[in-house]
């Protein structure tokens, strides 16, 4: 059980870390924040809502492993290196995917609300 204790501190450690060296991490959680905000706000349904936290999850565990594979290039080679700079542009690929599927889940499932607030 301690050691569960212990494993789940260094995880929640690991979030810590990428909160405050990573700019990105900060506007994605911000944006997280306002999303679910707007989306209790509209009275979204429990199963779109778990697409919604789905959408959400995604986004920030991409830039987690982003943030782990630029510590771990970083720690490798200071130098410029061809390989390095595949792996953080890869890493910062993942981050844009995960974030164009947020766009489509926020077009699909908030748009159609929000613009019946106005109709
Ligand atoms: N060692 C390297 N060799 C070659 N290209 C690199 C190297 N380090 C970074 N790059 C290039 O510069 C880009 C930005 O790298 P950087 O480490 O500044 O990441 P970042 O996306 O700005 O991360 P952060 O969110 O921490 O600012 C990379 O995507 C890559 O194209």
């Amino acid at each position: 059980m301690l050691k569960f204790a212990r494993a789940v501190g260094w995880a929640v450690a690991g979030v810590r870390y990428a909160v405050k060296t990573q700019r990105n991490m900060k506007i994605h959680l911000v944006v997280a924040v306002l999303v679910v905000v707007i989306c209790l706000f509209l009275g979204m349904p429990p199963a779109e809502l778990a697409i919604m936290s789905l959408t959400i999850f995604l986004v920030l565990t991409a830039e987690m492993f982003n943030t782990a594979i630029e510590a771990v290039v970083d720690l490798f080679t200071l130098n410029r290196h061809p390989l390095a700079r595949a792996a953080k542009d890869v890493g910062a690929g993942a981050v844009l995917l995960t974030a164009i599927n947020a766009l489509v889940v926020a077009y699909l499932l908030i748009w159609p609300r929000l613009a019946g607030l106005f109709r």
